[in-house]
């Protein structure tokens, strides 16, 4: 499958990057408003070729992108140290004014994969900019902070993340929601696991857990600029599961009718996605302060899209 790359920036070139490395697309191509920026990033990813997967890795204009099944949207500012996603706002949803017209121009039937922050949001503001069904406009949403929280509670317990089966919802961002009440290690309920294996999470394990998820991206950010391996992989993560049609359970943001009462908002839930993008939304066993963070967490997104229009 043909992926485009629209902002070749970290992000999106780490995406392309795990994308070579895995295997995940037989064509990758790069766009960015600095052709040179472009350019220069496909040429380094197509070096990586060699040592993994066939895949014709170029950069291009918007017209480059005719016949990808998926484009990433990566383009537009980042954060700043100490700076929220939810301030990104207006500079983003204006970036993206111009990258979905011509995505759309160019590729009208590719699935939308958004990655730029706040990225619920920037879901919703290309939802409603490129008139595709919400199914088939996915944000990366908390697939990073699940991957976070998945690999801290497996240090915890001792075992592979790939083994804890765990959901960060909500908002990619401060009031995202671990859920613990639907925890699972291998297919015990995390609790039982813990006191199995004699680690128990206790409530300053659970702190400890809580700020490293939520707090990550801006410790990375302080020490290093940005963020971009734990997406890039994630990004890659979710075109496989559409590309193979996995029908693979990924926390992702789409927009969603309804969620704890609030309507028309776009969040992260466990999904089941495919070939046709979101297939089906779970709604996890939460515990009732769990539930209400997640309104709370439904609540602020709508509240902040609503400052858009
Ligand atoms: N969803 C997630 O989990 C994560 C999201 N992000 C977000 O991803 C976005 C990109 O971050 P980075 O790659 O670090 O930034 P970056 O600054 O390295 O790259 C952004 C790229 O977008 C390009 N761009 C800007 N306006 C454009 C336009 N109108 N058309 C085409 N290209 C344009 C720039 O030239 C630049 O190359 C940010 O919004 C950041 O907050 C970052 C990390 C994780
Ligand atoms: C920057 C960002 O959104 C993250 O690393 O979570």
């Amino acid at each position: 499958m043909k992926v485009g790359i629209v902002g070749a920036g970290m992000v999106g070139s780490a995406a392309g990057y795990a994308l070579a490395l895995r295997g995940g697309a037989s064509e990758v191509v790069f766009v960015d408003r600095s052709e040179a920026l472009a350019v220069a990033q496909a040429e380094d990813v197509a070096h990586a070729v060699p040592f993994a997967h066939p895949c014709r890795v170029r950069a291009g204009d918007y017209d480059a992108l005719e016949g990808a099944g998926v484009v990433i949207l990566a383009a537009g500012v980042a954060q700043k140290p100490g700076e929220d996603r939810l301030s990104l706002l207006s500079r983003n949803a204006e970036v993206f004014a111009q990258v979905i017209e011509g995505v759309q121009r160019a590729a009208p039937e590719a699935l939308l994969l958004v990655a730029s922050n706040p990225v619920d949001i920037m879901t919703q503001v290309a939802c409603n900019l490129s008139h595709l069904p919400p199914e088939r406009v996915i944000g990366s949403g908390t697939i990073l902070d699940t991957a976070r929280f998945r690999s801290l509670l497996g240090g915890h317990l001792g075992v592979a993340p790939q083994s804890v089966h765990a959901y960060v919802l909500g908002e990619h961002g401060d009031s995202e929601v671990l859920s613990w009440a639907s925890a699972r290690a291998g297919s015990e309920p995390v609790a039982r696991f813990a006191a199995q294996v004699g680690a128990p999470i206790t409530q300053t394990v659970r702190e400890r857990i809580d700020a490293g998820v939520r707090r990550a991206a801006y410790r990375i950010i302080e020490g290093k600029g940005a963020t971009w391996y734990g997406i890039g992989a994630g990004l890659a993560r979710i075109v496989q599961a559409v590309r193979d049609d996995q029908r693979a359970v990924l926390s992702v943001s789409m927009v969603t009718a309804e969620v704890e009462g609030v309507r028309d908002v776009a969040l992260s839930l466990p999904r089941v996605v495919g070939r046709e993008g979101v297939l089906a939304t779970l709604s996890p066993e939460l515990a009732p302060d769990e539930a209400q963070a997640l309104r709370t967490s439904a609540e602020v997104l709508k509240e902040t899209a609503g400052q858009l229009t």
